[in-house]
């Protein structure tokens, strides 16, 4: 069995995940793979279960009935991970907008001695290509803000890009993440510096996607926003381990 499983959570993905699927199984390393799909209504699921038969031994599918969240997903997989004892366990979009040939530098910077690596878009400048400036001034000074909030030292903190050695995730109390949207990135990251682990920024570049759309919504910005500062004071009160 390989050391590595690649999660990515999908809802309407029906335009990428095919090609997605066969790029990571195309990639120099041996890794699995773990769908969670959210019951999508353009049938990704489908798509997904037919390219099981190609790839019998390593590719996997989670069926939840309808929209939860990209957190729930997350942590769904997470635990199923677990349960069969990966080392490297990594989290990934299905839409290109992450770059499959980065798993392998994030794998490396694990085992060169991360706990955890974020595939970073402003650990070096701004990596971001053909978002609209918007969407690039929110997300980047967001991650400002949580700075400024929890002190962490993270220059990405809402990035969907990670690799998490299963200590990681083992130790955290993946049932106390709270957070559902993209604050659960950002929730994720905090609890696991918390903890004590150490947490490597590799640098990436980060396209957005040209097929399907985005997930976003002011709910979900919302949710990061007024999280942030809840997170920062429920921590105040939570006593948390050496990782
Ligand atoms: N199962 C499931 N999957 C979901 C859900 N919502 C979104 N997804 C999946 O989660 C991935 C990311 O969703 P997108 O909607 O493509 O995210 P984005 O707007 O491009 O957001 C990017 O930026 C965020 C903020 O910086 C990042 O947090 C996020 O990971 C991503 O890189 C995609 O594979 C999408 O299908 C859900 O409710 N359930």
């Amino acid at each position: 069995m390989p050391d590595s499983i690649i999660i990515i959570p999908t809802y309407n993905e029906k335009e990428n995940i095919e090609r997605m699927i066969r790029k990571i199984f195309y990639l120099p390393h041996d890794f699995h793979l773990l769908i969670i799909d959210d019951g999508s209504p353009d049938g990704t699921n489908v798509i997904v279960k037919n390219l099981m038969n190609v790839y019998p031994e390593q590719l996997f599918i989670v069926e939840r009935a309808g929209k939860q969240g990209l957190g729930t997903a997350y942590i769904h997989g997470f635990k199923w991970a677990i349960a069969r004892h990966y080392d490297y366990i990594f989290e990934m979009d299905a839409d290109f907008s992450h770059n499959p040939d980065d798993l392998l530098k994030l794998r490396q910077a694990c085992i060169d001695g991360a706990d955890a690596a974020i595939g970073s878009r402003y650990s070096t400048g701004v990596n971001v290509v053909n978002w609209p400036m918007s969407r690039v001034l929110m997300s980047y000074f967001a991650s400002v803000y949580v700075r400024f909030i929890t002190g962490i030292d993270v220059a990405d903190s809402t990035a969907g890009f990670m690799c998490y050695k299963r200590k990681v995730l083992e130790t955290i109390e993946l049932d106390k993440i709270k957070f559902v949207g993209y604050a659960f990135q950002i929730e994720m990251k905090y609890t696991t510096v918390k903890h004590g682990f150490k947490l490597v920024e590799v640098p990436i570049i980060f396209i957005n996607r040209t097929l399907g759309t985005s997930k976003m919504s002011s709910g979900i910005f919302g949710e990061a926003i007024f999280g942030v500062i809840k997170m920062k004071l429920n921590s105040i009160f939570r006593k948390y381990p050496e990782g």
